[in-house]
C-alpha cells in the first residue's frame, strides 16, 4: 500500500506554492524518464490553486509540450457552460500555459451538450483506451487499467472525491474505467467520473482540500472512522493531502506544518 502523507499550511497561497513545486518536480521525472507526463485535473477549487505553477520559475521551465491532460470527473454539459470543469480549467489554467491543444482530452463536446452521460462516460473511457494503445498512458501492472502519472484531486464536505459520492454505487464499480451519475447530490446532477480502480492505480495523487467545512470529512478519510470514498484513496507509489489549518483542524496528532 503506497504511503499516504499530510502536509499542512497556515494558508491557501502557501499550500499553492508547494503544490508548485511537487507538480513541477513530477513533470521533470516523467518528462526525463517517458517524454510524456500524464496529468488528471478535477473541478472545485484545484484549478484556482495552481496559479504559481503560471508564474517563474515554473512557467518558463516546465516541458508543457510533453503534458496530457485528462479530468478524473466532468459535469455533463457544453464546454462553453459556467459548470465544465473543463472551461473552469481551460479559463483559469490551461489557456496560460503551452500545452499543446491536441493533448487535452475533455469529454466530447456534442455529448456534454445534448446531456447524455452514459455515452459520454463511454466515449471518455474509449479515448482512455486509444491514448493506452498510442503509449501515452501507462497500465498498471498486470490490472489493465490505465495508470496516471499524477492526480490532483478535491474532496467535498460530505467526503466524496471525483463524481464518488457516500451512498451512491458509482463507488463499486470494478470493471469499467470511466462511469456516470445523473443524480448527483453536487449539482449539476449529470456526471462522467473515473472508478476507483483507475483513480487508485495513480502513480502519484494528491488531495487538496482547504476550509473548515471539510474538517470531519477530512478526519473520517485519514482516520477511517467513518467510510467516505475519499477515505479508500490510495495510489501506485504516494498519496498526499495538502490540507490547509482550517480542514485539518479535526485531525490530531499532525503536526507538519509549513
Ligand atoms: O466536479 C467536481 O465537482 C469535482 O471534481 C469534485 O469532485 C471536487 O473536486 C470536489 O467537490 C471538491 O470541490 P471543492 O474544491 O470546490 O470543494
Amino acid at each position: 500500500m503506497a504511503p499516504v502523507k499530510k502536509i499542512i499550511f497556515k494558508t491557501k497561497d502557501e499550500l499553492a506554492v508547494e503544490l508548485a513545486k511537487y507538480t513541477a518536480n513530477l513533470s521533470s521525472k516523467f518528462c526525463k524518464e517517458r517524454g510524456i507526463f500524464t496529468v488528471v485535473l478535477s473541478g472545485g477549487d484545484l484549478i484556482s490553486w495552481l496559479w504559481k505553477l503560471l508564474e517563474p520559475p515554473y512557467a518558463d521551465s516546465i516541458e508543457w509540450s510533453k503534458w496530457h491532460i485528462f479530468w478524473v470527473d466532468e459535469r455533463v454539459c457544453g464546454w462553453d457552460n459556467a459548470d465544465s470543469n473543463y472551461k473552469l480549467a481551460y479559463d483559469g489554467f490551461l489557456s496560460k500555459v503551452p500545452i499543446p491543444a491536441e493533448n487535452i482530452y475533455a469529454i466530447d463536446k456534442g455529448l456534454g451538450a445534448e446531456g447524455n452521460a452514459e455515452l459520454a462516460a463511454e466515449r471518455y473511457e474509449e479515448c482512455l483506451k486509444q491514448k493506452v494503445n498510442e503509449n501515452i498512458i501507462r497500465t498498471y501492472k498486470s490490472s489493465g487499467f490505465p495508470q496516471f502519472d499524477l492526480q490532483l484531486l478535491g474532496m467535498g464536505p460530505d467526503g466524496h472525491m471525483a463524481s464518488l459520492f457516500p451512498g451512491h454505487d458509482q463507488i463499486n464499480e470494478k470493471v469499467k474505467w470511466v462511469t456516470f451519475i445523473t443524480d448527483s447530490p453536487k449539482p449539476p446532477p449529470k456526471r462522467i467520473t473515473f472508478t476507483l480502480p483507475v483513480i487508485n492505480c495513480a502513480s502519484y495523487n494528491v488531495m487538496a482540500v482547504c476550509d473548515k467545512e471539510q474538517a470531519d470529512s477530512v478526519e473520517a478519510a485519514l482516520t477511517h472512522t467513518k467510510d467516505v470514498p475519499a477515505g479508500r484513496l490510495t495510489a501506485d507509489v504516494e498519496v498526499v493531502w495538502f490540507l490547509d489549518q482550517a480542514a485539518a483542524s479535526k485531525l490530531k496528532g499532525w503536526c507538519s506544518i509549513l
